[in-house]
């Protein structure tokens, strides 16, 4: 076992259908109780936990017909049965309510929807409800799929601004080569950095009712570190790792993240986004930043520059100096009607109230 001690604050966990969904027709608690066990524990010490599950197809499979191989229309309404039940079987295991978010890739991919997934996400933790999220399988065709869990985990890990990615499996994590096909294939406890020398390690064999396979769990760790968000594979099926993992080992395989996180979101709003404007602040605004790690309130807004749309990267500047990068919670014409304001006449100044802030902390990096 690596002697690494795991630090985490808020992790995604993805769940494959082999743990929900186990003979691959109906749900079974079975290998959620220690995982479930895990979550609470964790919430108690104030960490926060996204769940991504899988299993609507397998859950709702044994409602609905199918010959032979399993047409496109009734896997999506094998989904539309099974996610009911996938979401009632994981309530019934907690004391706090659970939300579900439905997601396709356009919503991702869509920069006024993914604020949206963003802040309800936010709200969802603040409130401590326990977000669980899909795929959106009943509507989603080939072109706006996310291909499979392992994938839109990756990309939940973004939005909702975690640390770390724990995906649960039927293996114990990645081996040498398919543990299913070769006896002896040995466990990796640790990779440092995903080369494709690691990537051609997964086969492409499948559990029962999987849907990615180890390849999918490599190509989504392997986004998750390069944005800093260290990643494990871990064995679901084992109760004992979720008493190791709350403990703080590692009891699979752990990816290093490549870079730190800060450094990673930076980038990410830098150059990944593109800044499409600027905001001036003043030295309040400023001091609140830069010494507090606070949000931008409107009331610290001296002027906007440039032309952008609600979710869209900005800079920060004080003095025509760069502070920060962010993401605007508005749009820029309406940045400029808040300058100045208290947050509690945002509702009054434009007629709806999204958020207090302009810019949200979670979002913003400093330069
Ligand atoms: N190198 C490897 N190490 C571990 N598992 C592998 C490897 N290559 C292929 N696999 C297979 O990947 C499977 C897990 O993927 P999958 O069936 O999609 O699970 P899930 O339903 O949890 O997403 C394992 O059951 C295993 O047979
Ligand atoms: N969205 C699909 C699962 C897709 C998927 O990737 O499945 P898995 O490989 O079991 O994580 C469902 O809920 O059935």
């Amino acid at each position: 076992m690596s002697q690494q001690q795991l630090n985490w604050q808020r992790a995604v966990i993805k769940v494959g259908s082999a743990l929900i969904a186990p003979e691959g027709n109906g749900c079974k608690t079975e290998y959620l109780l220690a995982l479930a066990r895990f979550i609470i524990q964790s919430r108690k010490q104030g960490k926060e936990i996204v769940l991504v599950s899988s299993g609507s197809v397998a859950a709702g499979r044994n409602s609905i017909a199918s010959s032979g191989q399993t047409s496109i229309a009734e896997k999506q309404a094998m989904a539309a049965v099974g996610q009911t039940r996938m979401m009632a079987n994981w309530a019934r295991l907690f004391d706090f309510p659970c939300a579900q978010i439905l997601l396709t890739h356009d919503d991702l991919g869509d920069r006024q929807r993914f604020l949206n997934a963003k802040n309800t996400l936010r709200e969802l933790l603040k409130n401590d409800v326990l977000p669980i999220i899909n795929e959106n399988d009943s509507v989603v065709t080939d072109e706006l799929k996310f291909g499979d869990n392992d994938n839109l985990a990756a990309l939940v890990t973004l939005v909702s601004d975690a640390d770390t990615l724990i995906i649960c499996t039927d293996v114990d994590g990645l081996y040498d080569s398919d543990p299913k096909a070769n006896k002896n294939a040995k466990l990796l406890k640790q990779v440092e950095h995903i080369s494709d020398e690691i990537m051609v390690l997964a086969g492409d064999s499948k559990s029962l009712v999987g849907t990615g396979g180890m390849q999918s769990k490599l190509r989504a760790a392997r986004k998750a570190c390069e944005q800093g968000i260290q990643t494990l594979i871990v064995n679901g099926r084992n109760s004992d790792v979720f008493t190791q993992l709350a403990e703080g080992a590692n009891p699979g395989t752990l990816f290093n993240a490549h870079s730190s996180r800060q450094k990673a979101k930076k980038n990410w709003l830098k150059n990944g986004l593109k800044t499409k404007g600027s905001i001036k602040v003043d030295s309040g605004a400023y001091n609140a930043l830069v010494e507090r790690g606070a949000s931008l309130l409107p009331a610290g807004v001296l002027a906007v520059e440039g032309r952008f749309e609600a979710g869209y990267a900005v800079q920060i500047e004080y003095h025509d100096k760069p502070v920060a990068v962010g993401l605007a919670l508005y749009n820029a014409a309406e940045i400029r009607k808040l300058k100045g304001q208290k947050s509690t006449h945002i509702e009054s100044i434009l007629g709806y109230h999204n958020q207090d802030v302009v810019v949200h902390r979670d979002d913003l990096v400093l330069l």
